[in-house]
């Protein structure tokens, strides 16, 4: 039986003594009106005066599902847990103890890799593992009417199984455990008897998994099924790249990402120095055949992190596909450049290293909250002396605003379709919906960018989408519009492999290993 240790006291590591068993835990925390036992119906719980210390429930399992919780409900999460989690910013465990009923021991460094790796495929992977378990469940009403925690304990058993392999009578245990005690018995044997049943069917490689057949409809709902994908980004692919293609990207976004870290010359840190440290942490890494600053690390996040690294201001991670529009808007010491949506800084940040101290950037950015993280960020780095934000919609601002630049960058909000092997939720929060009412404000923000370049001078138009609606359709619609700008072909910036024919920049996933992203370079003639 699962042990619950329950104590009086104020801080979590100094927990020592047993005084409840599981049948009081279960009494007292398991009614109806327990956070996790009603889907979107719980009553929240009141606030605890003791904390539990449970030693039996795996603490990467109880994190994981709770973060899953966190992540799938969103702010329906928050009203779930008592007053004290609301917008508190607690750290995890305070959410596991809210949501759970108990503590578990405090996680180490495997433990949180172990979290990532498990969070982000089972998000990942979440169309496809929700077939399995309705296809196992007794109707579908037991899978539709499923509580969110039963539900997330499934997920993660089911991934641990079928996409990681892990040991499965481990999982099948541990998952049943973590099911019973932070639900109740019975939750335990419906997750044991799915278990099982998915350990016989995979066993037997006999997964209930739909087949490619039919019309394009039917084709494209079983490869969303079979690559975990919304079926209108699949449709979608499928049209603009074709089925072999669309099957290697989504193959790209369910991969676990590789990450590219930035070496901060602003702090006179250089890529060599960068190196040195990685070297001396053991971290495995590559320099990037593209950026004379970056390096490519696949693993060992956890011990740059540790290092505090990011935290000195030393590097920052940041994709070569994003370093790659820095290079196309190529700021040069001295130049005053116009950021339109800077924040959280990325680009800004890397342009402001560039100028070497020399010059101007006015990083404008609508969201004040993302704004003051840039503003932080210049400081850290040190190039505040050359970063100046903005607290402006551009719209706005280009129609009262006067001066104008020679480099003007817009780097747009988008769908973010090129970053999904990082962004594991992006795609099932992105509607298809959505992509008009982004074409429209991209639109509305190159015309006002374009109020802010000079005769003579550059707007570079970028996004971290691969979409051609975002990207070449949006910059054949502004040149129609504005016939006093040209494009101005990317070769001389970015390596050939990167410049379409059209002359502009595009990063492919699956051709480049990085994310996907797009920039057009448009002159300024009159
Ligand atoms: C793709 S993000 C920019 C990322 C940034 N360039 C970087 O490299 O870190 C798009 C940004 O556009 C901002 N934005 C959206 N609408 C805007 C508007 N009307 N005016 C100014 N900024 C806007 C958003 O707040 C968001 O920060």
């Amino acid at each position: 039986m699962a042990c619950v240790l329950s104590v009086r006291v104020i801080n979590y590591s100094e927990i020592v003594k047993a005084s409840s068993n599981q049948s009081k835990f279960d009494k007292k925390n398991r009614g109806p009106n327990s956070a996790t036992s009603t889907r979107g119906r719980g009553t929240p719980r009141t606030a605890h005066r003791t904390q539990k210390l449970n030693l039996e429930v795996s603490p990467h399992r109880a994190v994981s599902a709770v973060r899953l919780m966190r992540i799938e409900l969103g702010g329906a999460f928050a009203d779930l847990l008592n007053e004290k989690g609301k917008g508190s910013g607690d750290n995890e465990m305070g959410y596991v103890e809210r949501t759970l009923g108990f503590r578990t021991r405090v996680l180490d460094d495997r433990d949180l890799r172990l979290v990532t790796d498990i969070v982000g495929g089972t998000i990942r992977w979440r169309r496809y593992l929700d077939h399995l378990i309705l296809s196992l469940c007794h109707d579908e009403n037991t899978f539709t009417r499923m509580e969110p925690l039963l539900l997330q304990i499934l997920r993660i058993g089911f991934y641990e199984i079928v996409k990681l392999g892990m040991p499965p009578y481990a999982v099948v245990d541990e998952n049943v455990r973590l099911a019973k005690v932070s639900l109740r018995p019975g939750a335990g044997n419906m997750v044991n008897g799915i278990l099982r049943k998915l350990l016989f069917l995979k066993e037997n490689n006999s997964l209930p998994l739909p087949k490619l057949e039919g019309d394009d409809r039917a084709q494209a709902r079983a490869l969303a099924t079979l690559y975990s994908h919304p079926v209108w980004m699949v449709r979608r692919w499928t049209k603009y790249l074709g089925v072999e293609e669309a099957i290697k990207l989504m193959i790209w976004n369910n991969t676990d990402p590789s990450f590219s870290l930035r070496a901060n010359s602003g702090k006179g840190f250089t890529r060599a120095d960068l190196v040195t440290r990685l070297q001396m942490l053991k971290v495995p890494h590559e320099i990037s055949p593209n950026l004379d600053d970056f390096v490519r690390i696949k693993t060992g996040m956890q011990s740059v992190l540790q290092a505090g690294l990011l935290k000195e201001g030393l590097c920052s991670v940041q994709d070569e596909s994003a370093g790659l529009v820095v290079s196309i808007v190529d700021p040069q010491p001295g130049e005053s450049i116009i950021d339109c949506c800077a924040a959280p800084g990325g680009k800004t940040l890397f342009m402001a290293a560039r100028l070497s101290g020399r010059g101007a950037i006015s990083a404008i950015d609508i969201n004040k909250g993302r704004l003051r993280i840039l503003k932080e960020a210049a400081k850290l780095q040190n190039v505040d002396n050359v970063v100046t934000t903005v607290d402006a919609d551009l719209r706005t601002f280009a129609d009262q605003n006067q001066d104008k630049s020679n480099k003007v960058l817009l780097d747009a909000p988008c769908s973010g379709l090129g970053v999904l092997s990082k962004r594991p939720d992006l795609r099932w929060n992105r509607r298809w919906e959505d992509m008009e009412q982004l074409k429209a404000l991209q639109d509305d923000l190159l015309d006002a960018a374009s109020m802010l370049v000079k005769p003579g001078g550059v707007l570079v138009y970028s996004t971290c989408s691969i979409d051609p609606g975002e990207n070449e359709e949006r910059v054949a619609a502004f040149l129609l519009r504005h016939p006093e700008f040209c494009v101005d072909p990317v070769d001389s910036y970015v390596p050939a492999d990167f410049v379409t024919e059209h002359g502009f920049y595009s990063s492919n996933p699956v051709k480049h290993s990085i994310d996907g992203a797009f920039a057009a370079r448009l002159v300024r003639s009159s």
